[in-house]
């Protein structure tokens, strides 16, 4: 039997599996079905712990409920820093992932501050397909058009709009996540600015689909807003599923503080 935690952070939630003693190598179709919201324990992302040899806590791989990898997870972050915290009694964690090297600080019982280093804002890191000034992308379809691109270790894409109410987010968000100028897609933000410190995002994640919260989005989101000099350095980001502060401090780096929280434990029968 293979045990896992089912956690989330503000709604967007993992099966987050223990793999720092026994290796697990899970194929992309075993990915889908653990992630499969009827055949499986469901979740927007799986979340594997290793362990690291060059002085982070832990490695954690990121995986989409398609069973595509991603370089970064901050909601996930969040939730496996606390999980680390709580094993040792620290209260900063370092957790490699594919992007890179993050610190994360317990701040009390299920909140979390991850650190998520800084944006890449060139097009060939985002990436982009050519090019493009990465704060005015030539992208529209139906009601969205003008995007902001950067990564955050994965891409991601801001659309800012005045209404959600007639915004079809199933329909145009896989259009835009697969467009050919996201040669690796792209996890695909609509942000409406309510003011300068405070900003409400609904994001359809690449891989995964409509998630109650992102957190990687809601850094990339502040970030493109103060590009676009919407908003100051420092904003709450309000999404479905729950509230997080996102700061771009002036050190570059991009401070993301919110909740992570365990559901439940269970166990997958040893198939995988
Ligand atoms: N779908 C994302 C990974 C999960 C990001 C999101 N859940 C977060 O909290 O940052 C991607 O493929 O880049």
């Amino acid at each position: 039997m293979l045990p896992f935690l089912k956690m989330h952070g503000a709604g967007n939630d993992f099966v987050v599996l223990d793999a720092r003693v026994a290796k697990l190598a899970l194929a992309p179709e075993a990915v889908r079905h653990i992630a499969d919201r009827r055949r499986g324990v469901g979740c927007d992302q799986l979340v594997i712990i290793e362990s690291d040899d060059a002085g982070a806590d832990a490695f954690m791989r990121i995986l989409n409920s398609d069973g595509s990898e991603s370089g970064a997870c901050g909601n996930a972050t969040r939730c496996v820093a606390a999980l680390l915290a709580e094993e040792s009694g620290a209260q900063w964690v370092k957790i490699r992932t594919v992007a890179g090297l993050l610190v994360a600080e317990i701040l009390g019982p299920g909140l979390v501050e991850v650190d998520m280093g800084p944006p890449h804002l060139e097009w060939g890191d985002v990436p982009l397909s050519g090019p493009y000034d990465t704060l005015h992308l030539p992208l529209s379809l139906g009601p969205v058009s003008d995007p902001a691109a950067c990564s955050m270790g994965n891409p991601h894409a801001t659309f800012f709009i005045d209404d959600f109410t007639h915004l079809p987010i199933e329909t145009i968000g896989p259009m835009l996540e697969k467009n050919r100028i996201f040669p690796e897609r792209a996890n695909i933000g609509f942000a409406r600015i309510d003011s300068t410190s405070r900003v409400r995002l609904r994001v359809w994640e690449r891989g995964a689909g409509l998630t109650l919260a992102c957190g990687s989005g809601a850094c990339a989101t502040l970030v493109n807003a103060h590009r676009r000099g919407l908003t100051g350095r420092m904003a709450v980001v309000e999404m479905d599923g729950g509230e997080l502060l996102i700061t771009w401090a002036e050190n570059g780096h991009v401070l993301m503080r919110g909740p992570a929280e365990t559901a439940f434990a269970g166990e997958l029968p040893g198939i995988f």
